[in-house]
């Protein structure tokens, strides 16, 4: 098909991508975490980084996120120091700026990298200064990529509203929201109230893990109740949507979804692995693009799903015969919905992804 030719690997990798559902501690090469693992005292499932690559994917590929999420033990191991922190964050920059990605926001939850010692704030810190390598050597290399951080706190903890605090704290110097992650199931975001509720005194931004493992009540919850300004995943909608013979029917929720514009980070081969759809043909992805919902594409776990934002492309075009168009419309769509700053956006989609677009349609 010509469509499908002109969205080559290549020209995929070439344009402007925008990802806002990246997690840190899930996007480790599989060389760094070999490396780091003897120091840190941590014993891995394989230690030849190739077959360790294929073991993170293969354990996640499990069809549960409770076993999908047991692979982190063994990045997070090796991310207890500031120079391993500082070296994960920067090598992420590097393969995300390699990989034709020029915003992202990469998330990871600073309260599972104490164990060594660090204070929470020199965690961040840490993070920050990889951030800024990696958009150094990226820039040497011709590349221009921002990164920006989002503060993680663990849904079956206790620490959001100390994760929430930290969040503000760091927001004038490269931490752009918060997000609660984990398990779903038994951990409703209400349990977190506290910490959304300040955030939004605090008029700040934030994403929540949501509609993902378990359906809409999540997501109502999410929203309605925490005031969530972007779904972590949020494919669940698709439980409120009645796709029958007399045509597709919005309930209420997906109804406030779309009329919101509420973003949804999806993010197809991390769902396809934890069991949330039977594969990426079968993605609500292609469902809720017809029907205009605020779609971005996302990676999540780079790592555990062996994949990159070209690849998820790819995949979309691939199975849904998605075209240049598509491809920029979730690119913007993404960008749009950044919590960096208005102008800021702004000016990444009129300077560098129109342009590029423009290019590929001359
Ligand atoms: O898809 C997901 N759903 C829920 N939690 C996740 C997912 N991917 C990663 N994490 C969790 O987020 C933590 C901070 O980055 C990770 O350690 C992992 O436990
Ligand atoms: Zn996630």
């Amino acid at each position: 098909m010509a469509r499908r030719s002109t969205l080559t690997e290549d020209v995929v990798r070439g344009l402007p991508k925008v990802l806002l559902h990246d997690h840190l501690d899930g996007g480790l090469r599989p060389e760094t975490v070999a490396e780091l693992a003897p120091d840190a005292g941590h014993t891995l499932p394989v230690d030849d980084p190739a077959d360790l690559g294929r073991w993170f994917a293969e354990a996640a590929d499990s069809g549960s996120l409770e076993r999908y999420l047991e692979t982190f033990q063994h990045t997070v191991a090796v991310m207890q120091s500031a120079e391993n922190l500082t070296r994960v964050a920067r090598e992420c920059v590097e393969d995300l700026a390699a990989d034709g990605v020029v915003y992202a926001e990469v998330r990871y939850a600073p309260e599972q990298h104490v164990d060594g010692g660090l204070t929470l704030d020199e965690v961040v810190d840490a993070v920050r200064l990889g951030f800024l390598e990696g958009e150094a050597v990226a820039r040497e290399a011709g590349r221009t990529i921002v990164v920006r951080q989002l503060l993680t706190a663990m849904r079956h903890q206790a620490r959001s509203r100390e994760i929430a605090e930290l969040a503000v704290a760091w927001r004038d110097r490269g931490v752009v929201g918060f997000d609660i992650a984990g398990a779903e199931a038994g951990y409703p975001p209400t349990r977190h109230l506290d910490a959304f509720e300040y955030l939004q005194r605090e008029n700040a931004h934030f994403t929540i893990h949501a509609g993902e493992a378990f359906g809409l009540p999540s997501i109502w919850e999410a929203l309605q109740w925490c005031g969530a300004d972007r779904l972590g995943h949020g494919v669940r909608i698709v439980d409120d949507i009645e796709d029958g013979e007399e045509g597709v029917g919005l309930g209420r929720l997906a109804a406030y979804v779309r009329d919101k514009r509420i973003p949804l980070e999806l993010c197809p081969t991390s769902n396809v692995q934890t069991g949330a759809v039977t594969s990426i043909a079968e993605h609500p992805i292609g469902m809720l693009a017809k029907l205009r919902f605020r779609v971005t594409v996302n990676t999540d776990n780079r790592l555990m799903s062996g994949t990159s934002m070209t690849k998820e492309m790819l995949a979309l075009v691939e199975a849904f015969d998605w075209g240049p168009a598509d491809l920029r419309w979730v690119t913007v769509n993404a960008m749009k919905s950044a919590f960096l700053p208005f102008d800021e956006r702004l000016v990444i989609i009129e300077d560098v992804i129109k342009p590029a677009y423009a290019e590929l349609d001359a």
